[in-house]
This record gives C-alpha cells, structure tokens and sequence, in this order.
C-alpha cells in the first residue's frame, strides 16, 4: 500500500490546486485510477479508445457507442494539405516533440474551435489526427515518403505502429501499444496536464491548451524522461556494467531518468505492467542485454535510495523491443495523454475561475531609478 508523501516544500507539492472526477493518483486503497476504474484492470481489458471515450464522455461505451466512436476516428485520420505543407518544411534535426507543438498549434489556425459546444469534436479530431501528425513528418523527413495517414487499423496503437513501419503490426505489438497508451492516458494535476488547465481557466481555445501541455510534457523531468532513461540505458552492455554506472551517477548526485516520482512514494502502479510487457517483447526479440541492465538499474536504484521505476523507466525497453525510434517515444505519450489533457480542459470549463496563486515576494525593497547613462 502506499503511503503518504511529504507535503511541504516547492513546486506546489503536496497543495490542492483544486478539484477533478478524473483520476486518483496514489491515494490509499484507490491506486490510480480513471473515474473509478483501476488503471490495471483497464491496462488488461480494455481497448485505449474504450479509456479515450471514458475520458471525454465520463462513461464507458457499450458495444454500439465504441463502434461509432472507432468509425469516427478512423474518419478523422486524413491530415489537412496545409498542415501536411507545414510539416514538410520542418527538418529532420527537429525534436519531434517541437514537431507535435507545431504541428497542433497548425491545426489550431486550420480548424479553429470557434466555441466551447464544438469540442468534443476537436478532441476527437485531435485523438485521430496526433500519431498522423508524428508520423507522417517522421517518414517524409526521414524516408522521404510522403505516407498515407488513413489506415483502416481499429486501433490508434496499430495505426501508429502502421503509419510508422509501412505494414500492419503483429498482434503482440499492437496489445503492447494499446496497454502502453492506457497506462500513459491519465495523471491528475501532473505538470503537463496543469498547464493545459491553467490555460483553459482563461477560456482560451482547445488547441492552445494542448499546445501548452506539449511544451510541458517535453521536459525531461515529465515525458522526456522516457527518451532519456533510454539513451542511459543502451550505452550499457552488461548488468554489472549498469550497476558500476548507476553507482557513478548517484556518488556524483547526477539524475537518473525513469526513477522517482512526485506523488507516488514506494513504486509507480505502472511500472510492473509496462515491465511485465517489456519482459515478453524482450524474450520475442532474444534480448540478453537491455532487459537485465534495466532490472539491474531498478534494484541498484531501490537498495541504494529507496528510488523506484516511474512509467517511463521500462517503457523505454518496450518501445526499443518495438523498434520504436527512440526520438518518437514522448510522441507517444502525446498521443495517450491527449486524452487526459482534454477531459480536463473540458472539466476546468465546466466550473471555471482563472488560476491564479500568489506568490511570495523575495525581492529588494525598494529600488531607486538609476537613468540609463549612470547605469553600470
Ligand atoms: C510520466 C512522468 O512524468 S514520471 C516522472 C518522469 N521523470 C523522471 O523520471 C525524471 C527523474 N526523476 C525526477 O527528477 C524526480 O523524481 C521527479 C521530477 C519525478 C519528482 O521530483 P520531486 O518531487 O522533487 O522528487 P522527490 O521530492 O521525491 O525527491 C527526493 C529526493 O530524491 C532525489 N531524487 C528524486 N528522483 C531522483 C532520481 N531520478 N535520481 C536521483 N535522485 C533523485 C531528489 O534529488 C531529492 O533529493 P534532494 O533532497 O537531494 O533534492
Ligand atoms: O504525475 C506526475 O507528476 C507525472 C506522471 O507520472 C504523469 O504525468 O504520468
């Protein structure tokens, strides 16, 4: 069971920045969970796009409702010419999380939300439309492939996957990538999801507030840690070697990506579903190498300071498995945690008042005006 964090110190830790229906995270005997449902029991039964409409319609669908849902999506799927312009000009030395801001904030000035009753439909729009954003600049500044965005997989993980590679995903991939979505979906007041609500609470429009979010999600200390606790870990050829290397990093109180959490105090519930993943895709490509580090790190991590896997940690081994770029993995998460950041915009709408918190003044006194010739 987990138990409390402390709550004092910077960076808002520990405050009630106000109130959401939406998840639970590491609340005792809850867990984290999306309106009420573990996020374990979704990550084994549900289809992402069943936790996408949860997301945004505050109930599962039934069996006719998914069905729309899934058409509608698939529907959605085609990029704008404009923004398929727009992304051909970006090169291919851009950090794909720069590519998904633009790319949003394109789609922004292409389909913009005019009004508040509009944006179910903007958020659908954009549910569909995120891994064809990523992709298609991918392949076209990469490839040189200019890829068709209007697969007919049913999910947006096998879509991705699609889009990315030019064929269709085996089943293996495709369960991973609709339980990695599921696990990356949803967090409370995390740094991203803040942002996008903070920008709501001016009544800004939907693609502003997505926009925002990716800014914060690209961080390393957010989504970026993913990529980084990747390029970490490949560098290391054997366990011992991983060990030795860990040992050197925290002696010399370096950050080790992939480790820690805000809120959560002795694991992240995510990790031992994306480990438990990473694990079979490691045994489906014949890894000996990448797998045992990552577990090495995890232990040498706890036995030293009591440091667990957050979700990043060994998402970055399942994606790799995956051949998943390691520059498209924070794109990933966008695509899933889209879904999060708009129920809550949508949420902070429906009870709005602007954020706005104090702060404490730390500065001089008083300062006396110096004119600009007599300044030093
Ligand atoms: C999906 C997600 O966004 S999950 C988070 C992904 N981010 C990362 O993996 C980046 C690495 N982790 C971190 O930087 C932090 O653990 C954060 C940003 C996630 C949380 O930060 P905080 O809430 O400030 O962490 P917390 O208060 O638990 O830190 C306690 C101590 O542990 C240290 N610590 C925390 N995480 C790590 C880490 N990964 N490596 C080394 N030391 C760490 C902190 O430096 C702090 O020590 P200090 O007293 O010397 O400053
Ligand atoms: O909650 C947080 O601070 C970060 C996190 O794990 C997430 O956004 O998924």
């Amino acid at each position: 069971m987990m138990t409390e964090k402390k709550l004092s110190g910077a960076g808002l830790r520990g405050q009630s920045a106000g109130e959401t229906a939406l998840c639970t995270v590491g609340k005792t005997g809850a867990g984290l969970t999306y309106r009420g449902y573990d996020m374990v029991e979704l990550a084994e039964k549900a289809r992402f796009e069943e936790v996408s409409y949860l997301l945004s319609r505050g109930k599962l669908p039934n069996q006719a409702e998914l069905d729309a849902y899934l058409a509608k999506l698939k529907s959605l799927r085609g990029l704008p010419q404009a923004l398929k312009s727009a992304l051909e000009l970006i090169p291919a030395s851009a950090h794909p999380m720069d590519v998904m801001r633009t790319g949003c904030s394109v789609l922004g000035n292409l389909e913009t939300e005019q009004d508040f009753s509009e944006q179910i439909d903007h958020i659908d729009r954009m549910m569909a439309l995120f891994p064809s954003i990523i992709c298609y600049w991918y392949r076209f500044s990469h490839d040189g492939v200019r890829i068709d965005t209007e697969t007919d997989d049913d999910s947006i993980g096998a879509h991705f996957l699609h889009m990315l590679r030019g064929e269709k995903p085996n089943d293996l991939h495709a369960r991973v990538m609709n339980v990695s979505l599921i696990l990356y979906a949803e967090h409370e007041f995390n740094a991203s999801t803040f942002t996008a609500r903070v920008c709501a609470s001016t009544l800004s429009d939907i693609h502003s507030c997505v926009t925002a979010a990716i800014g914060s999600l690209r961080g390393p200390l957010h989504g970026g840690a993913n990529e980084a606790a990747m390029e970490m870990i490949e560098k290391w050829g054997s366990a011992d070697e991983a060990e030795t290397e860990i040992m050197g990093m925290l002696e010399r109180k370096e950050k080790i990506m992939g480790f820690g959490h805000a809120i959560y105090r002795e694991s992240d519930p995510r990790n031992a579903v994306i480990k438990g993943w990473s694990q079979k895709l490691a045994a489906d490509v014949g890894d000996t190498v990448l797998y045992p580090v990552s577990e090495r790190c995890e232990a040498v991590m706890w036995r030293e300071k009591k440091l667990f896997c957050n979700a990043d940690f060994f998402h970055a081994s399942a994606y790799h498995f995956m051949g998943i770029p390691t520059k498209l993995f924070t794109p990933i998460f966008v695509c899933s945690r889209a879904s999060g950041w708009t129920a809550h915009v949508m949420e902070q709408r429906a009870n709005n008042r602007i954020i706005r918190p104090s702060a404490d003044y730390v500065g001089p006194d008083s300062s006396e005006w110096v004119a600009i010739e007599d300044r030093a």
